[in-house]
């Protein structure tokens, strides 16, 4: 959606003609959104590329980072050459705390660098990107994201995008993550917590996913932290009988990482191949 228009608000395009007439400069935005979007569809289409996921999760800490690993672990172990890329990294300037997790998990010690395809942009406070650039004195180039995805993409199969936070947490002053995603026409992964206070957070994003017309791949329930069994359950049948879905796969809590994948995770990226 593009920029200026108010993600939540029902009229959608009504919403971005009005905005657009008010604000001359967002007619502009507006046409570069649709020209930028219609130019990623068409370059991913142009060069046969495969899969790509953009991982999302219902609030910060809530997996994100621990299942892309996995993800990344399951396709390896299915033969599939899988990439990761963080695309706003913040808490660390000199490198991204979740492609190492990845990396590391994977085995790989060649981690990547600010400015690289995989890591485009790592900023030092643990806030927002919009936030964390500014402090950092940056701007978040859409068009840099778009270049580096489509280009690391074309060295892999499936390619993993882990987004920060959830899906309303703004890239730019302007644009939320989840408009810039919807823009280049990249299916959503939403990752859950399995405790309480779930419902309300994944039911809310699912939501929104279908609201705003974002492409999903599913939903996959991640105990983060130790939670009572009854609960978990509970969250999933309560989650699946007001949303219609019915999750991937759920995580359990693993109180020791290695780089085996998950069992279940193995079974989610079967489903993902299969249905591509
Ligand atoms: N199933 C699990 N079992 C054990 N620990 C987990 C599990 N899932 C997540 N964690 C732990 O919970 C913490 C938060 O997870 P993670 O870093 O993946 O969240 P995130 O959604 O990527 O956060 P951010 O928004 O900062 O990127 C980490 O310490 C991680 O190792
Ligand atoms: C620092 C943190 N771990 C993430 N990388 C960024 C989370 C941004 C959340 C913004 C919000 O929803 O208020
Ligand atoms: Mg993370």
């Amino acid at each position: 959606m593009p920029i200026l228009a108010n993600p939540l608000c029902c009229q959608g395009w009504k919403c971005c003609i009005v905005s657009a007439l008010h604000f001359p400069h967002s007619l502009a935005n507006l046409a570069k959104s649709i020209i930028r979007g219609f130019r990623f569809k068409e370059q991913t289409k142009e060069k046969g590329i495969g899969m790509i996921i953009f991982v999302s999760g219902t609030d910060t800490d809530c997996g994100k980072t621990f299942v892309a690993s996995h993800l990344c672990l399951a396709f390896k172990r299915l033969g599939v050459k899988v990439g990761y890329q963080k695309w706003v990294s913040t808490g660390n300037k000199d490198f991204s705390d979740d492609a190492r997790m990845v990396y590391r998990l994977l085995g790989r010690e060649d981690f990547p660098l600010p400015g690289s395809l995989e890591t485009p942009y790592c900023f030092s406070i643990p806030a927002s990107p919009h936030l964390a650039a500014e402090k950092d004195q940056a701007i978040i180039e859409l068009d840099t994201l778009k270049k580096a995805t489509l280009d690391l993409k074309k060295q892999l199969e499936v390619l993993i995008i882990e987004g920060a936070g959830g899906l309303l947490v703004p890239i730019t002053r302007d644009v939320l993550l989840a408009q810039f995603v919807k823009e280049m026409d990249i299916p959503v992964l939403l990752v859950a917590r399995a405790g309480v206070g779930t419902i309300n957070h994944t039911l809310l994003s699912l939501n929104y996913i279908k609201q705003e017309g974002l492409k999903f791949k599913g939903l996959i329930m991640n105990e983060q932290e130790p939670t009572d069994p009854k609960i978990f359950m509970d969250n999933l049948k309560i989650i699946e009988q007001f949303s219609g879905i019915s999750p991937l796969c759920k995580i359990h809590f693993s109180s020791s990482i290695d780089n085996s994948p998950l069992d279940e995770v193995i079974v989610a990226a079967r489903k993902l191949l299969n249905e591509s």
